[in-house]
């Protein structure tokens, strides 16, 4: 019902899959020319395996994907935390891009959904890449905070989970990325809400996106990084640590 409210109301056309783009007809021509030809072909099976979840919506979109494997590659990241799992695009995609004694630690307290994604994961041959952590974010963050070794250590982190700790988990993760690393925060437009009145807004994404909107301003405000925001996807943060 709420779903239905969203795709029916004009402010919010994002959700009836047209994107952050004016229209839908632009969307499909930025993702035909230059992101599903270059999609690796086990990213298009992993996509095809997710759209029959009932959450199916949640998944990565591929040209915010493409963003993340042009930046992984540009920092040549080799050490990176992941929040929000899910089926495992942006894991595998990740996963593919690091080099073959990368390490990623990939959080999420969804067992079910990972084990969707898992087998295409050992298919591709990366497995090995990756610690798969099922559970919530702060418990293992607060333990890689316990470890001195951990503090400055990762390269690049990626959040895609619960937005209402999206905050919290920069706290944190300012602490555990090195100086030079990036953090990229999915969702910062959150499905377009965060420009639409309040009382437009289904009440389901209310909380999430007070939260997103409040981030928005914190890191804009935040003299410790650089940010780019950019509207690909679903809206995507790019934050560098200066300091
Ligand atoms: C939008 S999906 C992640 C999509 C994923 N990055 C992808 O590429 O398909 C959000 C995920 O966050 C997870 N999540 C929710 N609360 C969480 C928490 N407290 N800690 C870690 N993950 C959480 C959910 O289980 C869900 O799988
Ligand atoms: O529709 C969603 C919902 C989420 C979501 C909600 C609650 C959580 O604890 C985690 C995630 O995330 C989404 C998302 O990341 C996306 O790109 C599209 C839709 C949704």
């Amino acid at each position: 019902m709420e779903r239905e409210a969203l795709l029916r109301n004009p402010e919010l056309k994002n959700m009836g899959g047209q994107g952050l783009l004016r229209t839908r007809k632009l969307t499909q021509y930025l993702l035909e020319t230059s992101v599903y030809p270059r999609e690796p072909e086990i990213l298009k099976q992993l996509r095809a395996t997710t759209a029959i979840h009932p959450l199916g919506l949640m998944g990565t979109l591929p040209d915010a994907g493409q963003v993340l494997t042009m930046v992984l590659e540009m920092v040549n990241v080799k050490k990176t935390i992941e929040i929000g799992v899910f089926t495992g695009y942006s894991l595998l995609l990740t996963a593919l891009t690091i080099p073959h004694d990368g390490k990623i630690t990939a959080i999420d307290p969804d067992q079910e959904a990972y084990n969707i994604g898992s087998p295409l994961i050992k298919k591709a041959g990366v497995e090995h890449k990756i610690n798969f952590i099922n559970s919530v974010a702060h418990p293992v963050l607060d333990k890689l905070l316990e470890t001195p070794d951990e503090h400055d250590s990762f390269d690049f982190a990626f959040v895609d989970a619960d937005k209402v700790n999206y905050a919290k988990y920069h706290e944190k993760l300012l602490k555990l990325v090195k100086v030079g690393g990036i953090i990229v925060y999915d969702n910062t437009l959150w499905l377009g809400t965060v420009a639409v009145e309040e009382e437009l807004v289904p009440e389901m994404l209310r909380e999430s996106r007070h939260y997103m909107k409040e981030l928005n301003k914190s890191l804009a405000a935040d003299d410790r990084i650089r940010i780019c925001q950019l509207p690909c996807g679903d809206g995507m943060t790019i934050c560098r640590r200066l300091r």
